[in-house]
């Protein structure tokens, strides 16, 4: 493998011999010049500023974005449709070019919280915070896929080639030397002092109750309920570290990393809101969790319970006819598992139902993510009257957890995935957050127990870091 320096060099040689390939006096748009990396890469690295990361272990895929050179921001009901807008503009104008052949192009990350109308920074350690939905193209994008990796820099139009030129050249300076650093040397594992969690378990059996009279009255038929808990850590928590470990911990699950101004939103979750790819969809249902267990016999008598457990499947089963009539509206054909399986992570396992569908033409990201947002895997249903009655009970703000966020392609197809297993961190101080989904049968007891499964995804990724 070529010494980071001797990458960097050959890359700035590189942006040199092709940057006169792009229209940079363009009146508007984006331009991105992609160049290939000589090897692949198993993350990204964590550098002060901007970033966002997504990290996929068993897929082997990285994307990672560093700096801006475009983002919008937007709330309230339209904020998709906003976003949209901006999005198909940016699409009809956002040149590329590949002199390396290597297929990839520049992206854009997407992202929203939970709820339109939040303000999410109440919510977030410190008050840093993501804003209510955000669409960034990144100055500087990393690419990694089957040990194939390129350097996406983008700029904004028009521009200068001596501008274009020094400020890519200062983004791979501070880039490059990083990619593909030795592991950092392991730490001991931290006690983690755990500070409040709210609602607390009294006040959970109250909301418990109150969601299972109103499911009893036939108002609701689900609704997820949702506590964070805060901890702290002896040492400021390092995001490179932590990465490592929810990729070691959390192989199958996407880690999110999502970083503005000094708050870090970081997640290993393992459902996608949605993939878009051309003309199909994908989307998971997940929902009815159980635990795991050491021996292999009762982890397996766990799964038989799971799989046929009338409460588990009737919570699954509310996620699975929500998703197929949200696709109804926009596919010409579903493809809908008639049983689910079982996703099993080394915390929890959950039953799992991936619905495919054939897409009518013309469906972008943001219109299937309006369409899907939120399933009642984190919502509930009926969908409004679970938002309304969270809306008056929920003792905290949710932010970005059970939001969404993934990556926009430039054709605005792509994936989104449901903010799950996360937390907002800020130094030594961690938000973690976790949910279980209520239906007739749910008993407020094994629903926190759950959630204390959920939220140790997170905490025990967190002694490492
Ligand atoms: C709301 C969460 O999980 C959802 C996803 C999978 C299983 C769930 C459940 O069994 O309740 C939840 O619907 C969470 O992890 O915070």
């Amino acid at each position: 493998m070529l010494a980071p320096l001797k990458t960097l060099e050959q890359i700035i040689a590189r942006l040199g011999e092709t940057i006169d390939s792009l229209e940079l006096s363009r009146t508007d748009g984006f331009a991105s010049l992609v160049l290939e990396l000589p090897h692949g890469l198993s993350r990204a690295p964590d550098l002060p500023g901007p970033q966002f990361q997504f990290a996929h272990n068993h897929r082997g895929e990285v994307r990672a974005g560093y700096g801006v050179a475009g983002e919008w921001v937007a709330q309230g009901d339209l904020r998709l449709r906003q976003l949209q807008v901006i999005a198909k503009g940016i699409s009809r104008a956002w040149q590329h070019q590949d002199p390396d052949e290597t297929g990839f192009k520049g992206f854009a990350m997407l992202g929203f919280a939970a709820s339109p109308d939040e303000r999410p920074e109440a919510s977030m350690v410190d008050g840093h915070s993501l804003p209510n939905a955000l669409l960034w193209i990144p100055e500087l994008a990393l690419s990694s896929r089957t040990g194939q990796s390129a350097v996406i820099l983008t700029t904004a139009l028009p521009v200068s080639r001596e501008r274009a030129f020094s400020r890519w050249k200062e983004q791979l300076k501070r880039t490059i030397p990083h990619l593909n650093q030795p592991a950092l040397a392991p730490l001991t594992p931290a006690h983690l002092d755990h500070g409040a969690t709210i609602p607390d378990f009294r006040h959970w059996k109250t909301l418990v109750a109150t969601a299972l009279q109103q499911i009893d009255q036939a108002r609701l038929e689900k609704v997820v309920i949702c506590r964070r808990l805060r901890l702290h850590g002896h040492r400021r928590f390092d995001l490179t570290r932590l990465q490592a470990a929810l990729a070691y911990l959390f192989p199958s699950c996407q880690v999110v990393t999502i970083r503005r101004h000094l708050a870090s939103f970081v997640a290993a979750t393992p459902e996608r809101l949605l993939t878009q790819q051309r003309g199909i969809v994908e989307v998971d249902a997940i929902a009815g969790t159980a635990c795991r267990a050491p021996s292999a016999a009762r982890d397996a008598q766990l799964t038989t319970e799971l799989q046929t457990s009338p409460k588990n499947l009737r919570e699954h089963n509310v996620v699975v006819d929500a998703v197929v009539d949200a696709l109804r509206q926009c596919s010409r054909r579903i493809e809908r598992p008639e049983t689910p399986q079982v996703m099993q992570l080394n915390n929890a396992q959950h039953l799992w139902t991936m619905i495919r569908a054939e897409l009518i033409p013309g469906m972008d990201v943001f219109q299937l993510a309006e369409l899907l947002h939120p399933t009642p895997a984190t919502n509930g249903q009926p969908c409004a009257r679970a938002r309304a009655w969270l809306r008056q009970v929920e003792p905290f703000q949710r932010g970005w957890y059970t939001g969404a966020a993934g990556i926009l392609e430039p054709d605005l197809t792509g994936e989104l995935w449901v903010l799950l297993r996360c937390a907002s961190i800020h130094d030594r101080t961690a938000d973690l957050f976790a949910g279980a989904g209520i239906v007739a049968g749910s008993d407020a007891e094994l629903e926190w127990q759950e959630t204390a499964h959920k939220l140790a995804a997170m905490s025990s990724a967190l002694q490492f870091a």
